[in-house]
């Protein structure tokens, strides 16, 4: 079997050949070749010694990474390629890092280290596909399996429990049995790993076709309450609301599913209606209300997007999404649906009607799909129209209040509050006579 390797890959293959070593192609890429997919990246692996790499290279823009385990990146324009040398390690004795590390003559020897049968191939031109823990015969019996004993491998790297359900997630494999078994025995140990490797693989998860197969998987074995305790109280929790049929994790999971797969809606399908069981209210027709849960799950989302070392703009936006997500009951007049633009942002509104909509196909209230579908056109055409929704959309600034006689200061920003609050109701007095004029009237009659 013959794989297409880019040219900028093979050129790094042949450099090192001439010089005498080994090289192959290692990793994702196989997989993912063998799937018939494209390949984010190519990985090579040789019998070079870094020092030698270095050399070899020294035409080349290369970066280190840490030397000591023999990795260094070729950059080239065409993309990056990473190249670490044949190691064996050391067993692990903090779940981090290896007792030793020792560089190898053979392929095998780093095959034999890596965490799935899938990810454990390696391929060049010459020898073919080097293959000797049946990664083949796993992909296409769609499993995911450690390479030898899944308790050691785990042990090396906690967060491989992870990256199997991601795996299983993506390409939707199931997990051998023995791997689950050894990974559900060893869930706890993930609290050794970084919070950024955890929510990096875990926002892979999310990221994925049908994450709620990745989130029920994470429950099973025992890592969701590791990662995301936070979902725990809603497994079971039934709200004795009338529009919802599911109890709330899985009405969580059903939102999560028809998303979009992009960052900020997924998590605030994750968190949207995260409450505690205490704000649970029964009213008197013994139909339950979570009471406030948009601004408790509002406050989750921050409190677990902090310890997941997102992004303060990633925080801010989820924030948002779940604060708002409930106003698709309300009957927005144009004045009211133009500050919900302005309160979202123009790209982040559109997130906000996907969860919205998502939202209300988890539920019984199917009847206010229409309102919310007719609510994104009106949207969409107070964008393209440039009907105004913002200061800084107004026919006229602070600069023209002050040439008026205006005086600065507070009343610059009131006057401004004003004129736009008008011009979103009318749009047509957008326009710089009409609003000088509105604007000394509105002194006027100060
Ligand atoms: N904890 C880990 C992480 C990675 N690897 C090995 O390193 C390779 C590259 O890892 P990475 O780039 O994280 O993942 P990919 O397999 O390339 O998958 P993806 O590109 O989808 O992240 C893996 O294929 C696997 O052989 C491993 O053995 N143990």
């Amino acid at each position: 079997m013959q794989f297409n390797i880019p040219d900028y890959v093979e050129k790094i293959l042949e450099k090192l050949e001439k010089e005498g070593y080994q090289a192959y192609v290692v990793g994702g890429s196989i997989r993912d070749m063998l799937l018939g997919k494209n390949p984010k990246d190519y990985d090579i692996t040789t019998d070079a010694k870094p020092f030698e790499l270095e050399d070899i290279f020294s035409d080349f823009k290369t970066i280190s990474v840490g030397k000591e385990f023999g990795t260094i990146i070729v950059c080239q324009e065409e993309g990056n390629v990473e190249i670490t040398t044949f190691r064996q390690e050391g067993n692990y004795l903090d779940g981090r890092r290896p007792e030793w590390v020792t560089f190898s003559r053979k392929v095998e020897d780093d095959l034999s280290r890596r965490d799935f049968t899938i990810n454990a191939m390696a391929y060049n031109k010459k020898v073919g596909i080097i293959d000797p823990y049946g990664g083949r015969e796993d992909l296409k019996n769609r499993i995911i399996r450690t390479v030898g004993n899944p308790e050691k491998r785990f042990s090396e790297d906690y967060l491989r429990i992870l990256r199997a359900i991601r795996f299983a997630t993506e390409l939707k494999f199931t997990i051998d049995k023995p791997t689950f078994y050894a990974g559900r025995k060893c869930s706890s140990k993930i609290s050794n790993v970084s919070m950024e490797r955890i929510s990096d693989e875990f926002f892979k998860i999310l990221l994925s076709k049908k994450p709620s197969n990745g989130i029920r998987m994470m429950e099973e074995m025992g890592i969701l309450e590791m990662v995301l305790p936070e979902l725990i109280p809603t497994i079971g929790f039934d709200q004795r609301n009338p529009n919802h049929n599911m109890d709330v994790y899985n009405h969580i999971l059903c939102v999560l599913d028809n998303t979009p797969p992009i960052i900020q809606t997924r998590l605030a399908a994750l968190f949207h209606d995260i409450g505690k069981p205490s704000s649970l209210t029964i009213d008197e027709r013994g139909i339950g209300h979570f009471y406030g849960h948009d601004q408790i799950g509002a406050q989750t989302s921050k409190m677990v997007l902090e310890r997941f070392k997102a992004s303060n703009d990633l925080r801010d936006k989820v924030y948002l999404l779940v604060k708002e997500h409930m106003n698709h009951h309300a009957d927005f007049k144009e004045k009211g649906l133009k500050r919900l633009i302005r309160r979202m942002g123009e790209k982040e509104i559109f997130d906000l009607i996907d969860l919205q909509i998502a939202d209300i196909k988890c539920s019984n209230e199917k009847a206010t799909i229409d309102h919310i579908v007719e609510r994104r056109k009106r949207i969409e055409e107070i964008l393209e129209k440039e009907e105004a929704y913002e200061i800084r959309q107004l026919a006229i600034n602070g600069r023209d209040l002050l040439d008026l006689g205006f005086k600065q200061g507070p009343i610059i920003g009131q006057v401004l509050e004003y004129l736009l609050d008008r011009v979103m109701d009318k749009p047509e007095l957008n326009e710089k006579d009409t609003l000088k004029k509105l604007a000394l009237d509105y002194i006027d009659k100060k």
